[in-house]
């Protein structure tokens, strides 16, 4: 169904891509040459499948510590487990986003564990409603801001000060086509990925003077569990 909803969309529209989209993509030309990411911590949230775990890996590949994180224990260790099968340094913590004390213990476990964060890249979201904007019920419309928009303003405000104190870093939100052109059945999760992209702009000049810098990345279609609705 959301799949549906996003091919008709870029059918009927052509977006253009506004923000700056984070390379991930740097690799070493020689296995002496330093990888772009060593000695760097990520914590990447609802990074145990889809997107998430597609930038845990790249990250991981370009030399950093990267923290996997998603609701269930048991997806957390499967997918830490594939990574570890790579030779890749990686680990992993529970974390429901909507929850402030999983938050806390993601972030504080991680600064304990490794020593600092550098780089936060906020992934989670969700869309539990699909139809006319109006039809969305109050319940449905706080969770989807909870999840989408508030939850990756709480981990950026709790994560800011420990990036600060390595020097600076990065912190990334994945928003999506749908945050510049609202898509008609999904028009309140869409609302909520414009709010991100607010977001994003909002937070830029404060991390700056903490030199961390903060950029969002706006996906098109991509096949995952998620675009499958
Ligand atoms: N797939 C697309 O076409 C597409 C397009 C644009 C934007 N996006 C965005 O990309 C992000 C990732 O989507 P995806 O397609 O990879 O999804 P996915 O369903 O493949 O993976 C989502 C991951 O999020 C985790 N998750 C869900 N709710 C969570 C929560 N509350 N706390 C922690 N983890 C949670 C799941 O366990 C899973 O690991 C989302 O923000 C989505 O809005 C996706």
């Amino acid at each position: 169904m959301m799949r549906n909803v996003f091919r008709q969309a870029l059918c009927s529209f052509k977006i253009q891509n506004q923000l700056r989209c984070v390379n991930f993509s740097r690799t070493s030309s020689t296995n002496q040459e330093r990888k772009p990411h060593e000695g760097k911590v990520a914590i990447v949230t609802a990074s145990t499948d889809g997107i998430g775990f597609s930038i845990a890996r790249k990250l991981a590949q370009n030399g950093a510590h990267v923290v996997l994180s998603s609701r269930k224990q048991n997806n957390v260790d499967k997918a830490v487990e594939i990574l570890k099968s790579e030779n890749l340094d990686v680990s992993g913590l529970v974390c429901h986003v909507g929850k402030a004390s999983d938050r806390e213990n993601l972030i504080e476990r991680t600064v304990k564990d490794q020593g600092g964060i550098d780089m936060l890249i906020s992934n989670a979201g969700m869309n539990p409603v699909y139809g006319p904007i109006l039809d969305t019920s109050e319940t449905a419309w706080d969770k989807i801001f909870e999840i989408n928009v508030k939850a990756g303003f709480m981990l950026t405000k709790a994560v800011a000060p420990h990036i600060e104190k390595r020097g600076g870093g990065s912190i990334v939100f994945v928003t999506s086509i749908a945050g510049y052109q609202a898509l008609e059945l999904i028009a309140a999760y869409s609302v909520s990925k414009t709010a991100i992209l607010g977001l994003t702009k909002a937070l830029a000049p404060q991390c700056a003077q903490m030199n961390i810098r903060v950029n969002a990345i706006a996906p098109g279609i991509i096949e995952t569990k998620f675009s499958e609705g």
